[in-house]
């Protein structure tokens, strides 16, 4: 039984004066299992919040079914829902801290509201400074604090009442690339270690890259791809997807690069795709000089995405033309090969 299930979901608002409805959600059907890491990208507007506000019943849909922990929460009472959202914890891309309180304080907070008796607070406010790293600064306040030291404590709020889900709104994105990536390591391990399955909403694929077990990409309401992370990623299908994968991966120059990489190259250019390690890139090359067509690399590269290598590498042909159309044909049977138009 998936952890979170969504069917058939619609959520429309209701429209402003003098304006039309907006539907932010338009029939989504999403499952994320237990123990998963899935990273929902869209860009602004695509209804990736609206989508999590549903999942934590901040927001009830217009139609269509939303379950956590195999619990339809449609309809409940507040106070049934109050128990759902102690199962999930969120984390804000501002923080959201209380300026008022110490770290020890934030992370009291919802233990408070949950009338944990005090001994079992502080023990488990201790156990959770220790792992995300902030024990020496238990009575520190919030503004004495970096900002991935206030995401730490977000974190640790967050996974206060023993979530199963931790929902995490763009959490990322106020911080500088450095401290990304030790926010991200650190929600890998809540991940690993704890066993708490994260939806992670951003616009920035590189957290999608080094975070997420699966992709799921948004586009006006709707779920228009999703898959394994390296799938995706060696091999988008949507427009949308290509552009945001190109905000990390190098597919093929686009017009004005290509004008410019014609100016300096004589050749015919082709795009190979490599996929995972079945196929060699010397192999490629042996088999084009054995050709006798000469070759250049002039756009592209090699990722490696959780332990698979995949990319994308333009190269230029020089040679006989009858030589190029039979390297190209015998190229084939071993990658994806597109030829680039001049
Ligand atoms: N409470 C609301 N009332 C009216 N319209 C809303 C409300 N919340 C969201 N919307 C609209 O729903 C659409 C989806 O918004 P949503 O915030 O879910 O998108 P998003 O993908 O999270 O964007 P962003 O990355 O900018 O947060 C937008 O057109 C937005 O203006």
């Amino acid at each position: 039984m998936p952890l979170v299930e969504l069917t058939d979901v619609h959520k429309t608002f209701p429209a402003a004066r003098g304006r039309t409805p907006v539907e932010a959600i338009r029939g989504v059907d999403l499952a994320v299992e237990a123990g998963e890491i899935v990273g929902i990208v869209g860009y602004s507007g695509a209804g990736k919040s609206t989508l999590v506000r549903l999942i934590n019943a901040l927001e009830t849909t217009t139609s269509g079914s939303v379950r956590v922990g195999g619990r339809e929460i449609t309809g409940l009472k507040e106070r049934e829902l109050r128990e759902v959202r102690l199962g999930i914890g969120m984390v804000f891309q501002q923080f959201n801290l209380f300026r008022s309180r110490t770290v020890w304080g934030n992370i009291a907070y919802p233990l408070e509201v949950a009338r944990v008796p005090k001994a079992e607070q502080n023990q488990r406010i201790s156990d959770l400074l220790h792992f995300v790293g902030l024990a020496d600064k238990a009575h520190s306040h919030v503004e004495e604090l970096s900002g991935g030291q206030k995401q730490r404590v977000g974190i640790a709020r967050a996974l206060a009442t023993n979530p199963q889900l931790l929902l995490a709104d763009e959490s990322t994105s106020a911080l500088d690339p450095e401290t990304t990536q030790e926010v991200l390591a650190l929600l890998r391990r809540v991940n690993s270690e704890l066993g708490i399955t994260i939806v992670v909403i951003t616009h920035e694929m590189d957290v999608v890259r080094s975070l997420a077990h699966r992709v799921v990409v948004m586009e006006a309401g709707r779920i228009v791809e999703e898959g394994p992370v390296v799938r995706v990623l060696s091999d988008p299908q949507q427009p949308v997807t290509r552009r945001f994968v190109a905000t990390i991966v190098d597919d093929e120059p686009d017009a004005e690069a290509l004008a410019a990489l014609h100016a300096r190259h004589a050749g015919r250019f082709v795009k190979l795709a490599f996929r995972g390690d079945d196929v060699r890139q010397s192999d490629v090359f042996a088999l084009l000089l054995e050709h006798g067509v000469r070759f250049e690399l002039v756009f592209g590269g090699i990722e490696e995405v959780q332990g698979e290598t995949f990319g994308n590498l333009t190269l230029s042909l020089d040679g006989d033309p009858a030589a190029v159309d039979a390297a190209l044909d015998a190229v084939r049977a071993l990658v994806p090969a597109k030829e680039l138009p001049r």
